[in-house]
């Protein structure tokens, strides 16, 4: 199976930064010198092909697929698989299959890191992940609003539930300072990642402020490495790692 420490990023509901956390944490982890992989496991709402600008498609050898690589970053997803962006229409177990397939027929090799995108909420990949890959920590994702963190609370609960490790949480979009002032502005409100994690029982890991995109990027989701974004990502995988360490 998978030979690495296993990082699932989970969150209660869709569009909490999931996808643009597990890209750039991947991409800050491997500032820190370590090789990091991403399985994309949000089978229907695949994105990280998108976020990193993946055109090309895996190729095979002896049967098993090897993963395209982009910026160093090893992946799979559902979406180097499907044709034009077709919707994917599958019942529970097949979703299961797909994992087993991005775990078992995927020529990944040793790695530092493999991280999860997980589909939002408690469903069926959830449930399978918590099954096939016992090993996993999560970091559970949310907004600050508190009827994020609410929702939120059910993947953290869920994990807790199937004896894997909640690590910390992560408050995505928590405030909004200009690159020129340190004047924060609390736009969707405050305490929903401080009430999770302590609700979970486990510490919140970091506060991601919301940045700008750079529309002219090819990657814009891609935090540059002059923003507070970026440096933000850094201190969370300099934390991850030591928590992995322990
Ligand atoms: N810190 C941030 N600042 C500004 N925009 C952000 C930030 N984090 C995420 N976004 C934007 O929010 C949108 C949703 O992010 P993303 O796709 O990563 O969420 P998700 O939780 O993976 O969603 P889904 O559940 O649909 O997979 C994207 O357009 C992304 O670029």
């Amino acid at each position: 199976m998978l030979k690495g420490n296993v990082l699932a990023v989970t969150s209660g509901k869709g569009g909490v930064g999931k996808s643009s956390l597990s890209v750039n944490l991947a991409l800050a982890l491997q500032k820190l010198g370590k090789s990091v992989a991403i399985i994309d496991l949000d089978i229907y709402g695949f994105s990280v092909p998108k976020i990193l600008n993946i055109d090309a498609k895996p190729k095979t050898f002896n049967g098993k697929i090897i993963p395209v690589e982009a910026q160093g970053i090893k992946v799979m997803s559902m979406g180097f698989l499907v044709k034009d962006n077709e919707p994917i229409v599958w019942r529970g177990p097949m979703l299961g299959k797909m994992i087993q397939h991005f775990t078992e027929d995927v020529l990944w090799g040793e790695m530092d890191y493999f991280i999860l995108d997980m589909p939002p909420g408690t469903g069926d990949v959830a449930l399978d992940m918590h099954l096939m890959i016992p090993q996993s920590k999560e970091i559970v994702v949310t907004t600050p609003h508190k009827a994020a963190s609410f929702v939120a609370e059910r993947a953290g609960s869920m994990a807790i539930k199937s004896k894997h490790e909640v690590i910390g949480v992560v408050e995505n979009m928590s405030y909004f300072k200009p690159e020129d002032s340190d004047q924060k502005y609390y736009i969707f409100g405050k305490g929903g990642g401080e009430e999770l994690a302590s609700q979970l029982g486990t510490e919140l890991l970091g506060q991601l402020p919301i940045q700008e995109a750079d529309e002219n990027s090819e990657t814009p989701a891609i935090a540059a490495e002059t923003t507070s974004l970026f440096k933000e990502y850094l201190n969370l995988a300099e934390k991850i790692d030591v928590k992995f360490q322990l």
